[in-house]
């Protein structure tokens, strides 16, 4: 929790201010039992009306002033724990921004979305209530005792026994219970990621007819976030029964000491009615207390959880500006490059050597998980490679500043992600400062200008979030059209044309080949009729590169090629076996004569 005090840094005065006026509440808090006390020996006992009335106001008006300050201390408190949380949340999501992905697939998203949303209000709860209780509780505690001895001090004593054993009640149970916080937290991942994958999934889970599988998947893993907060809710709730017993014990002896004390003559009855005062209040101020210590302790898991993500740095660091630009004499170059995801013992790309011209097409094939996305990735550095190099414009990836790399890629992702807000301003997230006939013209290049067309309002058409108001095909081109208005140098769509029908997705081929600028473009697909024309394929098996050139080569040269190639366009393969018996044949001849 202390590393996370810097976001209090813009709320200083609020957190001096709120446990300040709290302490003036103390105060006045602390003189009431001694006007109660006034009033009983001097008011009642010399039978004096008019001091009675007289303390009486008094006590009115310092309930009016506690009041005031009560309220400008919860003012203070709620002022500086919002802002705290707010700052904490934009913090932690600015470092989650700038984490690679090699993080964010170690860490994963429920994780995070459970840190920043649930975990940063339980912080935010336990400033508010430090800020206000931290300091009051003991403050009463403690100074009850001193008043206390200010009346009698053999009386006295019972409170300064009475406080630390107290005190150690609520040390052994905070003591057991923290670590059993940071283990709900933990769970309540795992219901968010249930939740979610649930929620998301719910389509895929009724095809299927899993809804009791996922409904029971889910009451387990609830029932087991719900028992373990029934334990640590039980183990806090001792606090309580503890407390009460342990200060109903101190004031029997408080009493019966208090009583004898009377009889000597050497206290006054208001005196000992002030006395059972301090004790009640200490007693309320214990139960605040222990409900605060509870509070704090889950605010302290969270915030250690919290600021686990902050401490995470990123494997991947950007130079502030791009190294001198040589333009070398190709587009990109992939030099012996290894790629594995942390945490797997297998390479997903083994020893990848190839080198793409400025403008050129380049199709990327292969079987599932061989590799194709991965390679792609590279290239955008959303990973860096294990071993080797890759280069743009002859130049290593990692001497570019983040946001002169970002401008030259436009990637389109395997699954078309779209956000709330209007069809412009989705598009805009290519670049802002994109005109509407910018737009239009990337529309037409990615084949949904007819899409948007149809919509009302066209441009100003409200997508909801993900895009679940359009179709798989048409989400997959408006992303595609998002890519194209940034006008990027390279240009990567991953298997991004796949939910399109082979006219469109031919029509798209050819005006993707048509874009201005000297476009590199790199197309994953499985289709091989989308990658055929490439003026370099390159095929994937297994991480390793097994096959690179034209069709026509790799037909003749690359049996995993011919394989994916045929199996689509088994026609092909009869032509393709009696050329090459022809060929053979002829070769027999010429061998024979
Ligand atoms: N984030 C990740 N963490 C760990 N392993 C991964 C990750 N992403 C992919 N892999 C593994 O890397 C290998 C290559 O995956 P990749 O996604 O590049 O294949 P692909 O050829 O694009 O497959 P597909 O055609 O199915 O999309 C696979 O074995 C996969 O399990």
């Amino acid at each position: 929790m202390r590393s996370l005090a810097i976001y209090l840094r813009n709320y200083k005065k609020e957190s001096i201010f709120a446990p300040f006026f709290k302490f003036l509440e103390v105060v006045f808090d602390l003189l009431v039992p001694v006007v109660i006390a006034q009033i009983i020996d001097v008011g009642i006992a010399g039978n004096d009306r008019h001091y009675i009335i007289e303390r009486f106001f008094i006590l009115v008006l310092m309930a009016a002033a506690g009041l005031t300050v009560s309220i400008t201390a919860q003012f203070f408190a709620a002022k500086a724990s919002v802002g705290f949380a707010t700052e904490l949340r934009q913090a932690v999501y600015d470092h989650v921004q700038k984490l690679s992905y090699t993080e964010l697939d170690t860490l994963g998203t429920d994780t995070l979305i459970t840190r920043l949303t649930d975990d940063i209000n339980q912080v935010q709860n336990g400033v508010n209530m430090g800020l206000r209780l931290l300091l009051r509780s003991p403050f009463i505690v403690l100074g009850s005792m001193v008043m206390a001895f200010t009346i009698n001090f053999r009386c006295a004593l019972v409170f300064a026994v009475a406080i630390p054993f107290l005190f150690l009640v609520v040390f052994v149970i905070m003591y057991l219970s923290i670590p059993l916080f940071r283990k709900v937290q933990s769970r309540l991942d795992t219901v968010t990621r249930l939740t979610r994958e649930n929620l998301t999934g719910v389509r895929v889970i009724r095809a299927f007819c899993r809804e009791k599988e996922s409904v029971q998947e889910f009451d387990e893993s609830n029932e087991q976030l719900t028992k373990l907060n029934e334990f640590v809710g039980r183990l806090s709730a001792l606090l309580n029964p503890v407390t009460y017993v342990l200060i109903n014990i101190a004031t029997v002896i408080l009493i019966s000491n208090a009583g004898l004390q009377v009889n000597l003559g050497n206290m006054q009855q208001g005196e000992v009615v002030a006395l059972y005062n301090y004790m009640a209040q200490m007693i309320v101020e214990l139960i605040k207390l222990a409900s605060l210590i509870i509070t704090l302790n889950k605010s302290a898991a969270c915030a250690g959880r919290v600021a686990d993500i902050l401490k995470v740095k990123t494997s991947m660091e950007y130079p502030a500006a791009s190294a001198a630009q040589t333009s070398g004499k190709n587009a990109l170059e992939f030099e012996n490059v290894t790629f594995a995801y942390a945490g797997s013992s297998e390479p997903s790309l083994s020893d990848i050597s190839f080198s793409v011209k400025k403008g050129q097409t380049v199709g990327i094939i292969g079987g599932t998980g061989s590799g194709k996305s991965t390679l792609v990735n590279l290239i955008a550095r959303f990973y860096d490679a294990t071993q080797g190099t890759v280069r743009i414009d002859g130049q290593d990836i990692r001497s570019y500043s983040q946001q002169d790399l970002r401008e030259k890629i436009g990637v389109v992702p395997q699954r078309a992600a779209l956000f709330k807000g209007t069809i412009r301003e989705n598009m805009k997230w290519g670049r802002d400062d994109a005109t509407d006939a910018e737009i239009w013209d990337a529309l037409t290049t990615a084949q949904a200008r007819e899409i948007v067309e149809g919509k009302d309002g066209q441009l100003d058409f409200k997508l909801e979030q993900n895009g679940r108001n359009l179709s798989g095909g048409q989400k997959q081109r408006l992303t595609i059209a998002r890519a194209v208005v940034k006008k990027p140098e390279f240009l990567i769509l991953d298997d991004s044309a796949s939910a399109l029908d082979f006219a469109t997705d031919a029509a798209l081929r050819k005006s993707l080949h048509q874009l201005s600028g000297n476009v590199t473009t790199f197309l994953v697909s499985q289709r091989a009729a989308s990658i055929r024309q490439a003026d370099l394929i390159l095929v994937l098996n297994d991480g390793e590169l097994v096959g690179k050139g034209i069709h026509d080569d790799l037909i003749r040269s690359c049996e995993i090629y011919r394989a994916i190639y045929f199996s689509q366009f088994p026609e092909e393969r009869a032509k393709y076996d009696s050329s090459k018996t022809a060929v053979s044949g002829n070769a027999a001849e010429v061998t024979l004569s």
